[in-house]
């Protein structure tokens, strides 16, 4: 090898590290030393022990859990890396962007030595942790960089030969690292070389493939490139997900072909850079820096994506569990995004959706994004609870009035909300509490597509009914309070959105504080505060939380850790007495929320509606809870 652990000139090269321009001309590859540089700047020691001391089992699953996508997207390289490398004794492993390993496997003995070293799950690989070493030195060059022995800086890792791969996710974020290691000292280590760089290389742009044609079914075209035919639809091939002429998200070989950096995502227009225009099916385009041809097959996964997301494709605040957050903090997640898509298609072929999802679940959040990223999005969107407007006055709101149609009418009368909502969304928020009456003259207005204003002639409209409920409207059909004939015509599409309770809680609580700015301002939540928030039930699901995390990043200043102490009371309470927080008997959740509601409303006399604005939950909940059961 060409550099062993103690070769004299490898000594000659960390002694010149003290000396100012020391390492021009060393003997070591320019990374190396660029590294070396870093970890001196420092003030890393050389001789500092590698072990440390990795995150405990819980944490541990709970990042796993954070890095959901991109551990599964990694399965199948990591399978076969894992045998590839158990026969050159060494492993694989996957760290996150910041060099925490996710996973490693591979030669049982390797994994044990290198466990001496921490070389295992739950360590921290960056440059930060453990000097120059593949993963760290990869992420800080955003490169393939291969590490030999004595390259290492700790003398403890001199022992090791790795050779990492940085993996960007379609949005040109980093994402994390594919790492190989083996042994210096094991028969076959030569083989680690070329051919690890190979296979690195090699597995990060079939993982990289693999996620942009996944990213794409979001976008309305995806376009693969090669210089060659042959290539098309094989993982080498570059990979542009695009919407309205704007590359939102590819894959790094067709920023190579074309030329581009990372930054050019969701910002350059297709036509910019490449001329022949494209349509569906193959043909040959060129590229306008260069004036090189490629072969392009441009093919249309998906709808558009909702605008509410757009920024988000840009660059999302976290791509945890299939997790998007955009700029606006509206999250989707694996589980939610495929409804709201579901919901665009439908409302694109004019078929009227039933919401249904407990309060605070995100209920008009989700109608609004499908408005917005339907065909109808330049049409209005008129939204009406029907919980929250007195019954008296619920019948003039919707279907409007003429001039003088009676006592304190309007002048001039009021078109009504369906009018207002002509070619474009009715959404009828808690239409389990519209009354009998209304429900018939409702079933009137779809069935004759006309409306008639209290006191005047019916009126032609074409609007797309939305409908949301808390309650379960079969049930209300079998009880009588509930119209058949209408409830038939509202569920033609059934949407439910989970709970809070039943969502990746941790990735929408680290997706949320971002979006509130906790990352930038270095505000992060200490392991109680989140164990604190993971036992609670969260009645009143994303609104609840998302007020809760708005107002702590509000009140924490830079850099602040979040303690169980600046938790409302009602949470930190919660705390089992191993957390160190005082545990007392609580009155049941329902009697404490029936308290704050009944002290709210006395403090705003009465007034519902500021009432629910203090406690961040919507008029509509607080009329239901002021309601008898
Ligand atoms: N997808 C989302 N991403 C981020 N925050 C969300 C999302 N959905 C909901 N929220 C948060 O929850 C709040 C309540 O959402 P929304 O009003 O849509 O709930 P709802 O189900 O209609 O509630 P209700 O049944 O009480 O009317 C929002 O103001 C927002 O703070």
């Amino acid at each position: 090898m060409a550099n062993a652990p103690h070769s004299p000139a490898m000594a000659v090269a960390r002694e010149r590290l003290g000396e100012a321009g020391g390492l021009e001309g060393a003997p070591i590859p320019l990374v190396i030393a660029r590294s070396w540089r870093r970890c001196a700047d420092r003030g890393l020691r050389a001789d500092r022990p590698a072990h440390q001391d990795p995150l405990p089992r819980a944490d541990l699953a709970a990042l796993r859990d954070r890095h959901h996508t991109l551990m599964h997207l990694a399965t199948p390289e990591l399978d076969t890396l894992h045998r590839a490398m158990r026969d050159l004794g060494g492993m694989v492993l996957l760290t996150n962007d910041r060099g925490l390993i996710l996973d490693a496997r591979g030669d049982a003995g390797f994994v044990r030595r290198a466990r001496r070293v921490s070389l295992q799950p739950g360590a921290g690989w960056g440059e930060d942790d453990e000097g120059t070493n593949a993963v760290g030195t990869a992420l800080a060059e955003r490169a393939l960089v291969q590490v030999r022995g004595p390259e290492h800086y700790l003398t403890d890792n001199a022992f090791l030969i790795c050779t990492a791969m940085p993996v960007t996710d379609p949005y040109g974020a980093v994402a994390g690292v594919i790492d190989l290691s083996g042994d210096t000292r094991h028969p076959r280590a030569d083989a680690h070389g070329p051919d690890a760089q190979a296979l690195a290389r090699l597995a990060v742009a079939h993982l990289e493939h693999r996620w942009a044609v996944r990213a794409a079914e979001g976008h309305e075209a995806l376009i693969r490139l090669h210089a060659h035919p042959a290539w098309l639809g094989t993982p080498q091939e570059g990979l542009l997900a695009v919407d309205d002429g704007i590359i939102q998200a590819a894959n790094p070989a067709a920023l190579t072909l074309l030329g581009l950096g990372n930054e050019a995502l969701g910002r350059v227009r297709l036509d910019s850079v490449l001329s022949g225009g494209l349509e569906r099916g193959d043909r040959l385009v060129r590229t306008v820096a260069e004036d090189r041809p490629l072969h392009a097959r441009m093919t249309t996964p998906g709808k558009r994506r909702p605008s509410t997301s757009r920024p988000s494709a840009r660059r999302p605040a976290r791509q945890d569990q299939g997790m998007t957050a955009g700029r606006d903090g509206i999250l989707w997640d694996a589980t939610t995004r495929p409804l709201l898509d579901r919901a665009i298609l439908a409302l694109d072929a004019g078929i009227p959706i039933l919401l249904q999802g407990e309060t605070g679940s995100g209920k008009e959040v989700f109608v609004r994004a499908a408005h917005a990223a339907c065909g109808r999005a330049q049409a209005p969107l008129v939204a009406v609870n029907c919980a929250a407007i007195p019954e008296g006055l619920l019948e003039s709101e919707l279907f409007g009035y003429e001039d003088g149609a009676f006592t304190g009418a309007r002048r001039g009368g009021h078109r009504g909300q369906i009018r207002q909502a002509d070619g474009g969304i009715l959404f009828l928020d808690e239409i389990g509490d519209m009354p009998p009456a209304l429900q018939a003259r409702l079933l009137r207005v779809l069935q004759d597509g006309e409306v008639t204003p209290v006191g005047g002639r019916p009126v032609k409209v074409d609007f797309l009914l939305v409908t949301a409920t808390h309650r379960d409207l079969a049930a209300c059909v079998a009880q009588g309070t509930f119209r058949a004939d209408l409830y038939y015509r509202l569920k033609h599409l059934v949407v439910t959105l989970p709970p809070l309770r039943d969502r990746p809680l941790d990735a929408i609580i680290d997706a949320l504080l971002a979006s509130f700015g906790a990352d930038d301002r270095g505000i992060r939540l200490a392991p109680a505060t989140r164990t604190l928030l993971r036992r609670h039930d969260w009645p009143g699901n994303l609104r609840e939380l998302a007020n809760l995390l708005r107002t702590l990043v509000a009140l924490s200043p830079p850099g602040a850790l979040i303690t169980p102490a600046d938790l409302p009371a009602d949470l930190a309470g919660r705390a089992p007495k191993d957390l160190g927080t005082a545990t007392h008997p609580t009155p049941s959740l329902k009697a404490r929320e029936d308290d704050a509601i009944r002290q709210a409303l006395a403090r705003h006399r009465g007034n519902v509606s500021a009432a629910a604005r203090e406690l961040g939950v919507h008029r509509s909940t607080l009329h239901r809870r002021l309601r008898p059961d």
